[in-house]
């Protein structure tokens, strides 16, 4: 059942996706003015944003607080609102958008807006990996080396990504990594090995299909190394669901990981986007339905 969302909260990335937001403020406010509600907007800086929103959020009763940007502004604003009784909503203006995605938020920003009166409360799983916060997905391996000359090169866009990608696919040399859950002890080589609590990348590579955001379990993705004339036979899979039909593809289900690389003592990390240098054995705890997501009514 929808909850009466008074007091609203946007918090606003100015250069997510690399898109203009100029006019968003007026359409944010008209369209909180015409149904009763009062909008109020907070900037993120790309400095210190966390510990000044969650300041910002002590001495405010919101009802619910917006992400406006990509995966990296809901990550920060997920993690503000965990000291809060407000609501998580998202109007996606990433250039990826993957959590938005995976819950099914509509990507256009009227039909996002709607979501204001007309939702369902849902609440999802969120990972810590050594105290570091994801809702959605985290890896290690090749797509985090990518991730992280992605974010510090100053062109932003999927085109970039891909660029990237291709470039750095020919030197690469995956490592070998040992994963211990509650259920098993692993030693294998990986090309990438991702931390999943969500299913899509904002790329729309579905790493974790069927997967849910709220069962109180994460998943281990593996890719193990793969010739280049594999690629073509992964990528298909990897857009169209059938993550566990390749040959080069295994997945864990867990409450609980601690991952290590024998012989390094630290790792490259992609945190929802977020490339982040790592202590190793990284441990991965779950906090189960610990985040309250506006998303559209199911049904
Ligand atoms: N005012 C700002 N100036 C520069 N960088 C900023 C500013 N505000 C936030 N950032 C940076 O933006 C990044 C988060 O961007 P976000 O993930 O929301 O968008 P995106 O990268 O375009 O989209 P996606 O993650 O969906 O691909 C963070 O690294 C943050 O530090």
């Amino acid at each position: 059942m929808a909850e009466l969302l008074r007091h609203l909260l946007f918090v606003l990335n100015p250069v997510s996706g690399d898109t203009d937001k100029d006019e968003l403020e007026t359409t944010v406010r008209v369209t909180c003015t015409e149904h009763g509600r009062t909008a109020a907007f907070w900037h993120t800086t790309g400095e210190n944003d966390l510990q000044k929103l969650t300041q910002h959020l002590a001495g405010q009763p919101y009802d619910a607080v917006f992400a406006v940007g990509g995966d990296g502004t809901v990550k920060l604003v997920s993690e503000a609102l965990l000291t809060t009784n407000a609501i998580l909503g998202i109007l996606p203006m990433g250039s990826g958008n993957g959590l938005s995605k995976d819950l099914g938020i509509p990507q256009d920003t009227d039909e996002a807006l709607e979501l204001i009166w007309d939702h369902e409360v849902r609440a999802i799983d969120t990972l810590r990996l050594n105290g570091h916060f994801s809702a959605h997905l985290a890896d290690l391996g090749f797509n985090a080396l990518v991730v992280k000359k992605f974010c510090d090169g100053d062109t932003r866009g999927p085109g970039a990504y891909v660029r990237i990608a291709l470039a750095e696919y020919g030197d690469y040399e995956p490592l070998c990594y040992r994963i211990e859950t509650d259920q098993e002890t692993l030693e294998t080589e990986a090309f990438m090995l991702t931390i999943a609590n969500a299913n899509t990348f904002g790329s729309n590579v579905v790493i974790n299909p069927n997967s849910r955001l709220d069962d109180g379990q994460f998943e281990i993705c593996l890719v193990a190394p793969f010739p280049a004339g594999a690629a073509p036979g992964l990528l298909y899979r990897l857009y169209t669901e059938a993550f566990d039909e390749s040959d080069y593809t295994q997945r864990l289900s867990c409450h609980r990981a601690t991952i290590s690389v024998p012989g390094q003592e630290k790792a490259l990390v992609q945190v929802d986007g977020e490339p982040l240098e790592l202590e190793l054995p990284i441990t991965v705890e779950i906090s189960p339905q610990s985040l309250r997501v506006l998303t559209p009514q199911q049904g």
